[in-house]
């Protein structure tokens, strides 16, 4: 596959790689992802791919009714998920409006714990350019170290890809040393062939992640969908050398849900994608049935949901 230099890329140009690109075998991609999906684990393994996953989760507020004291109770269950018990790793990161970022930012110091915000008019994206950069900087400018940003899908699906191109450029550029993930909102874009040129598309602009969804959509985040995601990534970096991370979000609620997702990232991409790095769970309430299996798991005994505090 040839990919022509981005900067001097013309939207015919644009449109003609992406339309070049191989379509997706839709009957193939389900099958596949639903078998990888009841692949069962060893014990031993799984203790394991749950610490992984929790390492992994982006822990998530995203209510318009959230509070500063929500965000700190949030941050403090990221540091330490199981207060009585140091062995449980803390979270990848915590995901929050912009306005809530130095919250996060005070409440996460020295934490290790990473702190992602939503920009760009989440999570519908239609507010003027000006206003979406405007939005990204303040979150950068209060310590937000990934911004999770949204592509406009009224554009993509119109086909001007140059316009949506364009946008994550700039996005990328009011990011400044800030990791971006671009969330391409897959459960809005109807087909399988479109989310592999959406990937191909924010990949090229210079996105660090794609991201599946809001999580405000009824569909959001699937294997089937994640498994086209991972193989344009894989593809991406064996043509360009650059290697992006995957970030599925919206609706993974279960420890199940996240070890299926753990499993297509190894058969698919392989180990060179399992660290936190470069996969990430976007989620609000995972957190809490992680730590449920994980405690099963160390004692036989099944605490319950009301053990933990709400995520
Ligand atoms: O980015 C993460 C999503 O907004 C979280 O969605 P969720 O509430 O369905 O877990």
């Amino acid at each position: 596959m040839t990919v022509m230099r981005d900067d001097a890329l013309s939207g015919a140009e644009l449109r003609a790689f992406l339309q070049g690109l191989p379509g997706v075998d839709q009957v193939g991609a389900e099958e596949r992802a639903a078998r990888l999906g009841t692949r069962s684990i060893k014990a031993s393994a799984k203790a394991e791919a749950i610490d992984l996953a929790i390492s992994m989760v982006d822990l998530t507020t995203l209510e318009g009714a959230d509070t500063a004291g929500k965000v700190r109770a949030l941050c403090a269950k990221a540091v330490r998920p199981d207060p009585d018990d140091s062995s449980v790793p803390r979270v990848a990161a915590v995901c929050v409006y912009p306005d809530l970022v130095e919250v996060a930012v005070r409440a996460l110091a020295g934490s290790g714990v990473g702190v992602a915000s939503v920009a760009t008019a989440f999570p519908s994206g239609r507010a003027p350019l000006e206003a979406r950069l405007v939005d990204t900087r303040a979150a950068v400018a209060a310590g937000a170290g990934e911004i999770d940003m949204v592509i406009d899908r009224g554009a993509f699906l119109a086909g001007d890809y140059l316009k949506v191109f364009e946008e994550i450029v700039a996005v990328r550029e009011a990011c400044g040393g800030a990791h971006l993930k671009v969330i391409l909102e897959t459960g809005e874009l109807v087909t399988y062939d479109n989310v592999r040129r959406a990937s191909w598309l924010a990949m090229r602009a210079g996105a660090d992640f794609i991201k599946t969804s809001t999580g405000k959509v009824s569909v959001a985040a699937t294997l089937p969908v994640t498994l086209v995601m991972l193989e344009a990534v894989r593809d991406f970096r064996a043509v360009t050398g650059r290697q992006v991370g995957v970030k599925p979000a919206g609706g993974i609620r279960t420890t199940k849900d996240a070890l299926r997702y753990l499993v297509l990232v190894n058969e698919t991409v392989g180990p060179d994608w399992l660290s936190p790095r470069w996969f990430r769970l976007g989620a609000s309430s995972l957190l809490n049935d992680l730590l449920m299996q994980r405690r099963k798991l160390a004692t036989g005994v099944y605490s319950g949901p009301d053990y933990f505090t709400v995520d």
